[in-house]
């Protein structure tokens, strides 16, 4: 039997795109910090690595889309705060980027990572943006990491 599994070493040449989404600017600049020192450690080109800001989550899956559309990038890492405490549709909000980053992978066959942050208060989303959680970042990057190299093995 064959195991698939992927390496947490960027292959040379591998490009990442980043989707940010300004809005709460304070929690997603340091989620775009965790993911640009995760790729790095990881030991990608950080030359090589695009960002793209849009107003907020609600419009990260039609940038993401473009960005896997365009071939240029074997992944790309959405990150992002939805937070329900500062918004009356939370839920569409929150489903409408969950569900549109998934779209976007399987209409262009690029992985597509999940760091977009669906929490109840602020202080959940500081905990998960470097602090005692981590960093939502970071971890989607080092998952793009893998799914580069996974996608790689299957063909
Ligand atoms: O990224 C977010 N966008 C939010 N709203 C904006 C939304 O993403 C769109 O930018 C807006 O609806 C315009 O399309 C949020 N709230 O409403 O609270 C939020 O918490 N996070």
């Amino acid at each position: 039997p064959t195991t698939y599994e992927g390496s947490l070493v960027s292959p040379d040449g591998a490009r990442y795109a980043v989707v940010a989404s300004r809005f709460n600017e304070a929690i997603t600049r340091r989620l775009l910090e965790g993911a640009l020192d995760a790729l790095g450690r990881h030991g990608a080109d950080l030359d090589t690595v695009d960002v793209a800001w849009c107003p907020g989550a609600f419009e990260i899956p039609i940038v993401a889309h473009g960005l896997a559309n365009s071939g240029t990038y074997d992944a790309v890492i959405c990150l992002g705060a939805v937070i329900r405490g500062a918004t009356a549709h939370f839920d569409y909000v929150a489903s409408g980027v969950a569900s549109g980053c998934q779209q976007a992978a399987m209409q262009t066959g690029v992985p597509v990572l999940f760091g977009v942050l669906t929490v109840d208060t602020i202080e959940q989303a500081w905990e998960r943006a470097g602090t005692k959680a981590g960093n939502k970042g970071a971890e989607a990057a080092a998952a793009a990491v893998e799914m580069v190299n996974l996608t790689a093995q299957i063909g």
